[in-house]
């Protein structure tokens, strides 16, 4: 085999994926959810999990599956029609991944999301609390929209932002979009057959956005415009995106193992590089900590995160999620970052081990008060 390029290289290192799969290859262009298809994806997705690598999954394909279900040849327009097959298809999808996932012996979870659980902070965390738990339970989550509540104004409206998304909230390194095309061309290949394939381009690329066009298949929403969206998006929390051809004989573990299939689009800075800067841009400032010395030289020059014994004060009111400023003895604000518990409970674990947080809380949830992934040093 070739030498791995330095890009290609550097996917291959990653340990959390999330890998989407459009509604067009699930169901085989519409002929109703693609059995054999999802058996060969899930045995890919249990030989990464086997070697410790995680896996989230966004599959969409509900609405597509629910449409075969209910013998619907054509995509309804209406916003309840559209529901009620998203609710017959994602039944009968999970329900097909759980017994290939369990042929693995690997518990597949299913998370439905809405757009109004990733802009509200608590339900942000509740939700990445959740996807985390269930990797470290070597569980594959199976995340779709939740199509059957969601209107017009809070839907993702593709699965391909969702996907992005999910990286950003798991912290993936790396992004895995399958669809029916090989990969992003210099023109829709449908098209003209004679388009070529971009092996490789920066996610934030404006020409990407010029040569990616609609979906045409009447099966999926985004098209290929929505997945450069997408790769500009997981580039945030410095994940890399590729897009490939889902039907391509063993894809997800060549990807992995660095082939140079499909498109690869890269973030320009490193993943907690990116990750921060995107915390530190996102939020406003809502109340402070004080830090004793101990904390203080713990974050600043020993990168840990921390913890509510090293905390002397707390001001302001914030919830948990909320941006706070840790300041020194001296007032000097020192660092910023995600907060695991609202003001009043951070009153009265101030000063405490997290030993204690049952005794003061009735219950303890995270043991750092911010987390070091979660705090940026000024
Ligand atoms: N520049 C392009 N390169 C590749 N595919 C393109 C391009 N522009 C538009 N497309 C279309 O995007 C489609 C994939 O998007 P979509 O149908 O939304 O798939 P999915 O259901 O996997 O999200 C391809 O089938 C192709 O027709
Ligand atoms: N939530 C919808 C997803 C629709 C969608 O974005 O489809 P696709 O463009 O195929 O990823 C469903 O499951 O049908």
């Amino acid at each position: 085999m070739n030498a791995i390029s330095v890009s290609r290289q550097r996917l291959c290192r990653g340990q959390r994926w999330v890998i989407k799969i459009g509604s067009a290859l699930l169901t085989n262009g519409g002929r109703g959810v693609h059995r054999s298809a999802i058996s060969a994806w899930v045995a890919q997705m249990a030989a990464l999990r086997a070697r410790g690598i995680e896996v989230v999954l966004v599959s969409s394909g509900a609405v597509a599956a629910g449409m075969d279900r209910l013998g619907w040849r054509r995509r309804p327009e209406s916003i309840h029609q559209l529901q009620a097959a998203a609710a017959v298809g994602q039944s009968h999808l999970v329900q097909v991944y759980e017994q290939a996932f369990g042929d693995f012996d690997i518990p597949s979870a299913q998370i439905l999301l809405d757009h109004d659980d990733l802009s509200n902070r608590t339900r942000y965390l509740n939700a990445r609390s959740t996807l985390r738990t269930l990797l470290s339970l070597g569980s594959v989550p199976i995340v779709n929209e939740n199509d059957t509540v969601v209107t017009d104004e809070i839907r993702f409206g593709d699965n391909d932002t969702l996907a992005a998304l999910v990286a950003n909230l798991v912290e993936a390194d790396a992004l895995l979009i399958m669809t029916d095309a090989d990969g992003l061309f210099s023109e829709d290949p449908r098209e003209n057959p004679r388009a070529e394939l971009i092996a490789e381009a920066s996610a934030l690329d404006p020409r990407l956005l010029q040569v990616a066009g609609e979906s045409r298949s009447g099966l999926g929403r985004g098209g290929m415009a929505t997945k450069v969206r997408a790769a500009q998006l997981a580039a945030r929390s410095g994940a890399c995106t590729v897009i490939a051809g889902g039907a391509r004989e063993a894809v997800i573990t060549r990807v992995c193992a660095g082939e140079p299939l499909g498109t690869l689009l890269l973030p320009e800075a490193g993943p907690l590089a990116a990750r921060k800067r995107w915390l530190a841009g996102q939020l406003q400032v809502r109340g402070a900590v004080v830090l004793d010395r101990g904390a203080e030289t713990a974050l600043l020059e020993r990168g840990r995160s921390l913890l509510a014994v090293g905390v002397t004060g707390v001001e302001g009111c914030f919830r948990r999620g909320d941006l706070v400023s840790c300041r020194n003895s001296a007032g000097r604000e020192v660092a910023r970052g995600l907060v695991n518990y609202d003001s009043r409970e951070s009153l009265r674990i101030q000063g405490q081990p997290s030993e204690k947080f049952i005794d003061l809380l009735g219950y303890r949830d995270d043991d750092e008060l911010i987390h070091r992934d979660n705090l940026v040093l000024l």
